[in-house]
Formats: C-alpha cells, structure tokens, sequence
C-alpha cells in the first residue's frame, strides 16, 4: 500500500514545479524570410480552421474552460474560455510562449487542476480526479531512485492492477520495458542510465497502464538532439502500435510537426487562449526527411514561427 501510495505521489501536482524548462525554439530562423513566406501564403491553403467532429468521436473535451488562480495582489486568470475537442487517438501538440498556461491546461484534463469554469470530459466523463486513463510524462522523469527500471514500471502496474496475478504484471512490465528497448537495463537504478534512457523507462511505465489519454509535459526538453529524435521516432512507432489519444507540450515546432495530427497554438497570458488549431497534414507513417523536404513544411514551420514571435510575440523575444 505504501509504494502504490509513492506512485500516487509521482502524479502530484508538488512534481510540476519542478519541471518547468526553458524555451528552446529553433534559433536560425531568418524573420524576414518568414515574414515574405507568411505574405505570400493564403493561410486557407496552410488548411489552418479547426475541423468539425461528431460529438461521439471525442476522447478529450475542453468546454469553455477558465482557470484562475488566488494570489496574493488578488485573482490572476490563466486562462479564459479555452474550447478544445480531441478525437480517440489523435496525437495533439500544444505551444506556447513559457508561462502562457500549456501544463495548467492539460493538468485540467490530467486531473491535476481543475476549472475554475468550464468542464474538460475524457471519453464523456467529467475529470474529477488524476486516474489510470490518463498517464502523464513529465519532463524530469519522475522516477523513484531507490528502484531498479523494472520496479518503477512494476509498481506502477501493480498500483493499477492489484488483483492480476504476479506472472502476469511482470510479464505487462518485461513487454513495455522490451517496446522502450530497455531489456538489458532493467535491474539498473535511475542514477545508473543516461537522461534518454530515464525518459524510456517514464513512457513504458506511462503505457503498461494502457491510459487512454497519454499526457506529456515537455518530455524531451531535458534531452540532446540526438536523443530527442531518437525518442520522437520510438514514441511515434508505439503510438502507432498502440494508438491512444495524445496531448504533448511542446517548445519545438519541429518536434510538432514531425509528431502531431494538429498543433494548438496558444495565446500569452494572462487569459490566455487558443489562438489558432494547425492541421499538419503530412501522411502516416512519417519520415523526417521526407516531411522536411514538403514544400509545406516550411510553410507550416513560419506560420507557427509567425504566430508565436510577430503576433504573439513575448516580452522576452525582443532581446
Ligand atoms: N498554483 C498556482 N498558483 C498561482 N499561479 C500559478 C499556479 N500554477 C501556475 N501558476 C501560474 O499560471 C501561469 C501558467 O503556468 P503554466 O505552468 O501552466 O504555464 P506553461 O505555459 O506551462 O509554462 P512553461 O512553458 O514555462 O512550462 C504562470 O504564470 C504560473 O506562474
């Protein structure tokens, strides 16, 4: 009971602060460039409006969702009427300038935060509370470093499935652990793998749950570019295998556009806002060269580079 409790705790919403990163948005961009790409572009082609969707199709709905938080110079809105619906087994990245809102939006739907109006559905039901349906990763792992690999996804398992039979769960824990590649690493502790392979075992103990809705919080902020691709190709390879609705943040509009169905760009706070929904059309399965060498991919790359530094630029991009 103890342990299935620690695991618990790994879901609290005390972790979050700790996982705050810095933006990292690509720096050779060339503003001028962009700004006569954006000119010359009907964003009618870049296929940018929000696609209708019948209500029986949604895994994840965000209904005229505030947030605002006590403080002590008096109420500070995060957010303000945010309306979002994610169709089962969608894979949804959401960008923003840091501080806009993106983990307090999704922390609605993790059960984490809840609205101060507005609801946030998962698969019909209001979220009330963190549960098994909806797995978070976080950034800075959220391991316990007292345990192997193979205990931190056990106890994970264990915690959800209390009444299958030991065999099994470690079975469900070998299988998830082998998906990440992580065989010959799982009688090692955290402090004895590399910051890629911490991220692995995070995402096998996320998935041995089976959720419905994966949430990732900036998951491979921490990470070296290498390894950054290396994890987006393995995560995009599992998520095919084993498609389940995703929601990921993200400060990398390559990271989003190589991943994601749509990209939700998000205003700046405060009362911040969807600002605009990016279909990214590139077909399934996807090959990194082949979409970077897309005409349209540079289109979509500016037009969120747009967004985010001309119309909705932060106070920090000036410097
Ligand atoms: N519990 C809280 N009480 C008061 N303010 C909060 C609380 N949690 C978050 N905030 C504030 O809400 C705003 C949005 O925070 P949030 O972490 O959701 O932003 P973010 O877009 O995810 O940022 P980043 O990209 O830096 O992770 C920030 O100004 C933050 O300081």
């Amino acid at each position: 009971m103890g342990l299935k409790c620690l695991f618990l705790l790994l879901l609290d919403p005390f972790c979050i602060p700790l996982i705050r990163g810095t933006c990292h948005y690509s720096p050779y961009i060339n503003t001028e460039k962009i700004m006569h790409t954006i000119k010359s572009k009907n964003p009618k082609v870049l296929n940018l409006k929000p696609q209708p969707a019948m209500n029986h199709d949604f895994s994840v709905v965000i209904e005229n969702v505030s947030k605002v938080y006590p403080t002590p110079k008096g109420p500070y809105t995060v957010l303000q009427d945010v309306n979002l619906t994610v169709k089962e087994g969608e894979f949804i990245c959401v960008i923003g300038h840091s501080g806009c809102g993106k983990s307090t939006l999704l922390n609605m739907v993790s059960g984490f935060a809840t609205p101060t109006h507005g609801s946030v559905l998962v698969n019909g039901k209001p979220v009330k509370k963190p549960g098994p349906d909806r797995m978070v990763v976080f950034q800075n792992y959220a391991l316990l470093p007292w345990l192997t690999v193979f205990e931190n996804v056990y106890l994970a398992v264990d915690a959800v499935h209390p009444n299958k039979r030991e065999a099994e769960k470690r079975s469900i824990v070998r299988d998830h652990l082998a998906m990440v590649g992580l065989t010959e690493a799982e009688n090692k502790k955290p402090t004895q793998i590399s910051g890629g392979m911490k991220q692995r075992v995070s995402i096998a103990r996320a998935l041995a749950i089976r959720p419905e809705v994966l949430i990732l919080d900036e998951p491979f902020g921490a990470l070296d570019a290498i390894t950054k691709e290396e994890l987006q190709e393995e995560l995009l390879k599992i998520w095919n295998d084993h498609r389940c609705t995703v929601l990921m943040i993200t400060h990398d509009i390559d990271e989003a556009l190589f991943l994601a169905d749509r990209l939700v760009m998000m205003t700046n706070g405060p009362a911040a806002n969807i600002g605009e929904i990016m279909n990214i059309p590139f077909p399934r399965p996807r090959d990194r060269d082949r979409i970077m060498e897309d005409p349209q991919y540079y289109d979509l790359r500016n037009y969120a580079l747009d967004f985010l530094y001309n119309r909705f630029a932060h106070d920090d991009d000036a410097a």
